[in-house]
């Protein structure tokens, strides 16, 4: 199948979701926002619990669905993927069944070594995530405007993927056909080496002193969230995906040891080079995509003082609407020790002058 984005498609009416972590459970609260039925399985007892009491759906009743559901979706581990797809496929879960897993060439083998039906299974990857795991952390939204890979095999049947592709629609993302080698090396330098780096980073703060911990800014935090992750799914993760990320992770080190012994260099030409690592990573940053897949310059920042009470993100927003202009996105910046905030408002460019003036007008700071 040719690589890109795939059509619209109608949303599955019942679907079984196996594993209720993070993802199973954002997907079941997708679905049933969408009034889909929703059967739930899960190992550990609590996360099927608590993914019931949260209303992402009922728990799958021991004897299977009754008639197979439209679709089954494996939220488990990438090692648990082929063992997971063939246990449902014995028990005739469901006519079509896909997976979330972050590496997609292995499960595929597995799956395929286990003698799996692959006419039914298409592979996926919705490209969203968090830095927490379970139930507790899903949401509903997750998944808005976020790629979702799909990597059907030369065996897979098309009714198999157009469902696949209702499901990935139904919550809101962008379904992208990729083959399953490509798809792992993508992510290798997308998601899996950035993983590693952001690791090596904060690994750097567990010998750090009170002072300079207590000087850490919106940098050290952007560049660490990531670390947060559950370390056991992300070895897994990076095992399977482990020559890709490797060679990644190589050419990453290569550029911060030249890095490093030209700085000890001190000379200006040595600074140069520096500098064309930097310039080279702001080309690089540049090229990622922004919302529904623009570039960030399509949007302009209006940052905003804020003082540290009750009421005032409302105030500010509802002077947005007043003015006619529809916020992409926020962030906060907070102000350690100080009963002060930065809220950055992310606007269109053409409208960013006239929330600014009017913000100003209410008696708001608003730099620059
Ligand atoms: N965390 C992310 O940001 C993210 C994003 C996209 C895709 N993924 C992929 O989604 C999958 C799930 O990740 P998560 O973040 O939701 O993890 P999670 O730990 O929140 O949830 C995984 C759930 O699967 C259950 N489970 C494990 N093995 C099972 C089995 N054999 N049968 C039934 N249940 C089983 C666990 O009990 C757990 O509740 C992984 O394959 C991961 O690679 C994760
Ligand atoms: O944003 C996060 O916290 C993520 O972990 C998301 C992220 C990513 O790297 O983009 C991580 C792994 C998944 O396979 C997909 C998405």
């Amino acid at each position: 199948m040719a690589e890109g984005r795939v059509e619209e498609e109608s949303v599955p009416a019942r679907i079984v979701v196996i594993g209720t972590g993070l993802i199973g459970t954002s997907i079941a609260l997708a679905l049933r926002g969408r009034g889909g039925e929703v059967l739930l399985a899960d190992r550990d007892e609590t996360a099927l619990a608590m993914a019931v009491e949260l209303g992402a759906g009922d728990a799958l009743p021991a004897g299977g669905p009754g008639e197979p559901a439209d679709l089954a979706v494996l939220c488990v581990p990438p090692a648990a993927v082929a063992v997971t797809l063939l246990d449902a496929q014995k028990r005739r879960l469901a006519a079509v069944y896909t997976d979330v897993a972050s590496v997609k060439a292995l499960p595929l083998r597995q799956a395929a070594d286990l003698g799996c039906d692959l006419t039914s299974f298409v592979a996926g990857h919705p490209l969203a995530g968090r830095e927490r795991s379970g139930p507790a952390a899903a949401r509903p939204d997750l998944f808005l405007g976020r790629p979702w890979a799909l990597c059907p095999t030369a065996e897979t049947r098309p009714e198999a993927v157009a469902t696949v592709t209702a499901l990935v629609q139904a919550c809101g993302a962008q379904a992208v056909t990729v083959d399953a080698g490509h798809h792992d090396r993508s992510v290798a330098l997308v998601s899996h080496a950035p993983h590693v780096v952001s690791a090596a980073v904060a690994a750097r703060l567990t010998g750090a002193d009170d002072t300079a911990l207590g000087l850490a800014g919106q940098g050290v935090r952007d560049v660490t969230r990531i670390a947060a992750s559950d370390p056991k799914l992300w070895i897994g993760i990076l095992n399977a995906n482990a020559d890709p990320v490797a060679d990644v992770l190589e050419a990453v080190a290569t550029d911060l040891a030249v890095a490093a012994s030209l700085l000890r260099d001190g000379s200006e030409g040595a600074a140069a080079h520096v500098a064309d690592l930097l310039l080279r990573g702001n080309a690089g940053r540049s090229r990622i995509p922004g919302k529904h897949g623009s570039q960030d310059k399509t949007y302009a920042t209006v940052p905003v003082v804020i003082p540290d009470r009750p009421g005032e993100l409302a105030m500010i927003f509802q002077a947005a609407g007043i003015a006619g202009v529809n916020i992409e996105d926020v962030t906060i910046e907070h102000s350690p020790g100080r009963p002060l905030g930065v809220l950055e408002i992310v606007v269109k460019p053409e409208a960013a002058e006239k929330l600014a003036a009017e913000l100003r007008s209410r008696g708001w700071s608003v730099p620059g």
